[in-house]
């Protein structure tokens, strides 16, 4: 799945900055030390997760990406500028992403691209695309309130496809739903993702999970959270859940929970 494209030889063209170059990032809430110094490289179209203990730093470190959270310390690149506010294209999804309860499916689509100023018909075309894409065909004219959580998910799935991003952040965003929900939604996401070959960023607490979807899993330890391994993971893409009882998944799934295992009981012991 991985889209590096190569400068050809001799090409003036530079080859491409990773989507994401983030050294030393660190951040402190009053005598709170909630996360790091930490490094993080993201290439163009490389889907990494970070897995880790409750509340050791990796939603602080999402939204310092996205640039919900300033000041910090470090530097932090996306797309090869330095971060200086929220980006066009970073699309971020949360575990409970907001619909415009007032808006019907295909509205709640088309508002990213209508703020971009596109044409009525061409966004309502698009809309209508992105719809089918996630599963939602027939439900245009639905209204969030009719519709259960995995399914306002997917229009938030949607929604943050509308903007092209090259960049998705998304943090924990299958929490809520339920298991089978969550692995078709799981499937759902790396298709949409060849498909628009975009850089992501994925926080979830599920190593399965983690394995399934990512071409590395960041393994981080308890707050102020830095990373202590770094698992890649070679499975063939494209990917479904099958893959998980493969050889190389299982032993990536038993050298993920044994780390997180250690930090989490440490932690723990730290709180009593
Ligand atoms: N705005 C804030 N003010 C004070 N402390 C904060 C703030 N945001 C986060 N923290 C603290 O910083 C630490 C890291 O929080 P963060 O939400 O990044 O952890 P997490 O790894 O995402 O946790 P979880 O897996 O439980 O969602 C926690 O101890 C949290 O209580």
């Amino acid at each position: 799945m991985n889209t590096k494209s190569q400068a050809a030889p001799g090409s003036v063209i530079d080859p491409p900055t990773p989507i994401v170059q983030a050294s030393g990032v660190e951040q402190h809430f009053g005598s709170v030390h909630a996360l790091g110094p930490v490094d993080l490289t993201i290439e163009r179209g490389e889907f990494v997760s970070i897995v880790g203990p409750s509340g050791c730093g990796k939603s602080t470190l999402l939204e310092i990406v996205g640039a919900l959270q300033d000041p910090f310390r470090g530097t932090v690149e996306v797309g090869g500028s330095r971060l200086n506010g929220p980006r066009r294209h970073t699309a971020i999804v949360f575990q409970e992403s907001a619909t415009l309860p007032w808006r019907t499916v295909l509205d709640n689509v088309a508002f990213a691209l209508e703020v971009r100023g596109v044409g009525k018909r061409a966004r309502r075309d698009r809309a209508r695309e992105l719809v089918g894409a996630v599963g939602l065909s027939g439900f245009e004219d639905h209204y969030p309130a009719q519709l259960s959580g995995g399914m306002r998910q997917r229009v938030a799935m949607a929604r943050a496809m509308s903007m092209e991003p090259d960049l998705i952040l998304a943090d924990e965003p299958f929490g809520a739903l339920d298991e089978q929900t969550r692995m078709l939604m799981a499937e759902e996401l790396l298709r949409v993702v060849s498909t628009i070959g975009c850089g992501v960023l994925f926080i979830t607490h599920s190593i399965q999970e983690a394995v399934l979807l990512s071409d590395r899993v960041l393994v981080m330890g308890r707050r102020p959270g830095t990373f202590i391994d770094e698992v890649p993971i070679t499975l063939p893409r494209p990917r479904a859940h099958a893959a998980l009882s493969e050889a190389s998944a299982t032993a990536a799934q038993d050298r993920i929970w044994s780390q997180i295992r250690a930090e989490a009981e440490a932690a723990m012991g730290q709180q009593r």
